[in-house]
């Protein structure tokens, strides 16, 4: 379980994240949710390295990892996923994927000459591993097609089949369904059920669509100007009238309570 502890992040004056205590289970997806410039990306930052809280503190399975860097969180399964680079989107789909582990041999040029054979076999290991994501992700026919070419929705799957190359224990996603069309989501939110229940991964997923919340998640927390604002089951968070004031304001309110409003993210960006 990730623990957040009374977390504050201040960009000079500005109090991004006021005070968040949390919790995440372990083996669970949460959602977290909150209307735009709420705090939620900055909270994933910091619970995965990219930024050192002002204060409060962060903890994985009871050890403290406030402020550990990216690869060190990474070196204990916390991953959050990011977009393709630049750099790799004229590589193979294959390939990403394929780059994703560290410490191979074959990284120095002193092992590409003394080591062949343990590299070719590390080789090997590493793209039958990656042919086993893409068949789970049904990205098998892509493999060899250039990242870059790829529509939004498959490069986001690509994003996730990145976070299966090693053994990740928790994953961040944020806005996984952003631009990505509804059979892709849905293969994208299967995914993460899979990975869930199957391989026993915890998922935390900020979205703003709603449906795909309220399929993915055991439970959803709201942020709204730096701090939670409630905490529950999807289904309770949707009636919930201060999150729907959060989202929309009290003129649109209604207009949500009586089903004219699908997704709180179309709301909320109108
Ligand atoms: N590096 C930074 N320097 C200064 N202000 C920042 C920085 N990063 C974020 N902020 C500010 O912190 C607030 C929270 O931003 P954040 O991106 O965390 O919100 P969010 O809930 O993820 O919003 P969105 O849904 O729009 O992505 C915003 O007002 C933003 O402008």
């Amino acid at each position: 379980m990730i623990v957040c502890h009374d977390i504050h992040k201040h960009f000079g004056g500005f109090r991004a994240i006021d005070g968040v205590s949390l919790k995440i289970p372990e083996g669970a997806i949460t959602g977290l949710l909150g209307p735009n410039g709420a705090g939620k990306s900055t909270l994933f930052n910091v619970i995965a390295g990219v930024h050192k809280p002002t204060s409060g503190k962060v903890t994985l399975a009871g050890e403290d990892i406030t402020g550990l860097p990216p690869h060190a969180l990474f070196a204990r399964g916390v991953l959050r996923t990011f977009q393709i680079a630049h750099e790799f989107s004229s590589m193979s789909v294959l390939e990403n994927l394929m780059m994703v582990p560290g410490g191979q041999s074959g990284e120095t040029l002193w092992n590409t000459w003394f080591h062949r054979s343990r590299i070719a076999r590390e080789e090997e290991e590493l793209r039958a591993r990656a042919e086993d994501v893409l068949d789970f992700l049904t990205l098998t026919h892509v493999r060899d097609e250039r990242a870059g070419n790829l529509s939004g929705g498959q490069k986001k799957l690509v994003e996730l089949g990145r976070t299966m190359m090693v053994d990740a224990r928790v994953v961040f996603l944020d806005e996984v369904g952003a631009g990505v069309n509804r059979t892709l989501l849905a293969t994208i939110g299967d995914a993460i059920v899979r990975l869930n229940r199957e391989r026993g991964y915890t998922f935390c997923v900020i979205e703003h669509d709603m449906d795909f919340i309220a399929r993915l998640c055991d439970s959803v927390i709201v942020m709204a100007e730096g701090r939670v604002l409630a905490e529950g089951a999807p289904a309770d968070i949707m009636q919930n009238e201060q999150v729907i004031e959060a989202y929309l304001g009290t003129g649109l309110k209604n207009k949500v309570i009586h089903g004219e409003a699908a997704a709180m993210g179309g709301a909320a960006s109108a």
